[in-house]
């Protein structure tokens, strides 16, 4: 990739979205001022950052009693580095919450330095694949593929938004012992949101009522953040960002597995072949596929 690639730019060897992403803001991120209540939600692509993202503003900002206020998700949790809304960080209330793409080694100080919160959310490789493939041909503003085996080639050589899956969860893994730092997994999400929810809460010291946490669960199930213009990110896509085709959602499926009605026998074992030598000696364990009812 060089610097003139349509869709990226490379910063410091990581690949952003070119037309989303503001270069003074990449140069000062290492000083960008955290604050001790500050909460992040850091993920690669595709990993679950909305469904976390509406978690959190369920939890922070009480949305399950104050629907009438239309207030999207990505304003009370937004993208730190794709300000899309130009909110003013510096300006906004404690406490802030942010999502976020950024590789461990391009995080401000103030993170690494342990103020502020981190919930990282990781997701099977082989779904954030296939939901990547599917996103990148859905929004203008990433490269389309013509199929999925092109798409796993970029994919596997991290020349994608978010760059190769296995340095990002490397760099961020390395810290997961850090008091500040909470690891997800989206298939356990899946299988419980419920504890899930109460796990994410606790590590955020807010304690939830039993009719809390029955909104809170209902309202970020698939289903329902589905058809909830305040988290669905629809208007997002069509308005803001733009679409190829008005074929698709940012909530597509939601499932775990998926990447077996895409992927072909030989792509699947290419696939693991370059995984188990990256991987190799890489403690965690993934859920491929769960029965679903
Ligand atoms: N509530 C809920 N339950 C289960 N799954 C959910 C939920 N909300 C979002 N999603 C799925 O997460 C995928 C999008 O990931 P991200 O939000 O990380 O995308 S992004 O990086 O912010 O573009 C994308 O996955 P796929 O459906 O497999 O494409 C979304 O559908």
């Amino acid at each position: 990739m060089d610097d003139e690639d349509k869709y990226l730019l490379k910063f410091k060897g990581y690949n952003f979205e070119r037309s989303l992403v503001d270069i003074d803001f990449l140069e000062n991120l290492d000083n960008f001022e955290i604050r001790d209540d500050d909460v992040f939600i850091i993920t690669y692509p595709k990993s679950g950052t909305i469904w976390t993202q509406q978690i959190l503003s369920l939890i922070y900002y009480e949305g399950h009693r104050n629907r009438t206020e239309l207030v999207e998700t990505v304003d009370r949790s937004p993208f730190l580095e794709y300000n899309l809304h130009k909110i003013d960080y510096e300006k906004r209330p404690s406490p802030r919450l942010f999502a976020s793409h950024i590789p461990y080694y391009l995080a401000p100080k103030g993170l690494k330095n342990k103020k502020a919160k981190v919930i990282y959310v990781y997701r099977n490789p082989k779904d954030v694949l296939t939901s990547y493939f599917h996103f990148s041909n859905l929004l203008i503003t990433l490269e389309a593929s013509n199929n999925i085996g092109d798409f796993m080639e970029r994919f596997l050589d991290g020349k994608v938004v978010g760059s190769f899956w296995v340095d990002h969860i490397r760099g961020w893994y390395e810290h997961r012992h850090d008091f500040n730092i909470l690891f997800m997994m989206y298939e356990e999400m899946k299988k419980d949101l419920r504890s899930s929810v109460l796990k994410i809460s606790s590590f955020l010291e807010k304690e939830l009522s039993e009719e809390d946490l029955d909104a809170i669960v209902n309202q970020a199930a698939f289903k329902n953040m589905k058809v909830d213009p305040q988290a669905n990110y629809d208007s997002i896509l069509q308005n803001e960002i733009g679409m190829r085709t008005n074929k698709g959602q940012f909530l597509r499926k939601g499932t775990v597995g998926d990447w077996k009605h895409h992927l072909t026998v030989e792509q699947n074992e290419r696939f693991d072949r370059v995984f188990q030598r990256k991987m190799k000696d890489f403690p965690l364990k993934f859920i491929w596929e769960i029965d679903e009812e």
